[in-house]
């Protein structure tokens, strides 16, 4: 079969830059990226800024006219009404969001996310016609007791019971030990559970769906090691944490074509 999945580089800021810094951050990644003439239909670039920064980003994109993507970090299973402190994702959409972020790690870890409620999420983000990047990991202890693909798979699962078979989803493997941590997985290891990953919606949703669901390796990833995990063919980009907010680093990542051969 012949497949054709974009490669995506995105930037997940976590709770960092604020909506004037994010304007100040967008503007330069646009300069940095038009400078080296980036070919977004070759990497597509997407940043996922806090909340309070998507309405400067999206009148920056529409202004100039930026081929840049972004999301939110999260979204509410609920659609609208008294969930103090949600968004929904139908604010998302009205701000012109193309993706969210589902499942990251420290919505697992530190607010509790379950399986059942990311599997929510996911499907309340496709009702408003956004793209989640769902995010599974194991932590260093899961990957001693179960080995390394058992737990990401396992969490996909419950997900990937929730969705038809055309549903445009992008997986994110991010394992937990990798994260901000400086030790990122080695290629090899993000290739192994992204190729399980694969087979896993294969055997759920189809051949077909498995062929054109992007999946990303996040967790450490910088501007030196990019080329490595994107040489592995079930790996289709990066979901970059810290070096996403060192404008030269991320584009240099987003740059990753020019660097393989080099890795
Ligand atoms: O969402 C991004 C990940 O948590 C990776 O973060 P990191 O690149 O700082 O390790």
């Amino acid at each position: 079969m012949a497949v054709n999945r974009t490669p995506l580089i995105a930037g997940n800021w976590k709770m960092n830059l604020d909506h004037l810094q994010s304007i100040a951050f967008v503007q330069k990644l646009a300069w940095s990226l038009r400078d080296a003439k980036h070919d977004y239909s070759e990497v597509e670039v997407a940043v996922f800024p806090p909340f309070t920064d998507l309405r400067s980003v999206q009148t920056l994109v529409t202004a100039d006219k930026l081929d840049l993507r972004y999301g939110g970090q999260d979204l509410s299973e609920h659609d609208s009404g008294a969930y103090t402190g949600e968004v929904s994702g139908a604010f998302l959409a009205a701000l012109d969001c193309r993706y969210v972020i589902i499942g990251h790690s420290e919505r697992r870890q530190y607010h509790g996310e379950t399986d059942e409620l990311i599997a929510r999420k996911t499907v309340a983000a496709l009702r408003h016609g956004l793209v989640p990047v769902v995010c599974v990991g194991e932590t260093a202890e899961d990957l001693e007791k179960h080995g390394p693909s058992a737990v990401p798979v396992a969490q996909l699962g419950v997900v990937l019971a929730a969705l038809e078979a055309d549903a445009d989803v992008v997986v994110a493997y991010e394992p937990v030990w990798a994260i901000g941590s400086g030790q990122a997985a080695t290629p090899e290891q993000a290739q192994q559970v992204c190729g399980a990953l694969r087979a896993s919606i294969a055997e759920a949703l189809g051949d077909e769906a498995a062929a054109r669901t992007r999946i990303l390796y996040g967790g450490s990833v910088k501007a030196a090691n990019i080329a490595g995990f994107m040489k592995h063919k079930d790996v289709d980009g990066a979901l970059v944490g810290g070096a996403s907010l060192d404008v030269g680093e991320f584009a240099s990542i987003a740059r990753f074509p020019k660097h393989v051969g080099t890795a």
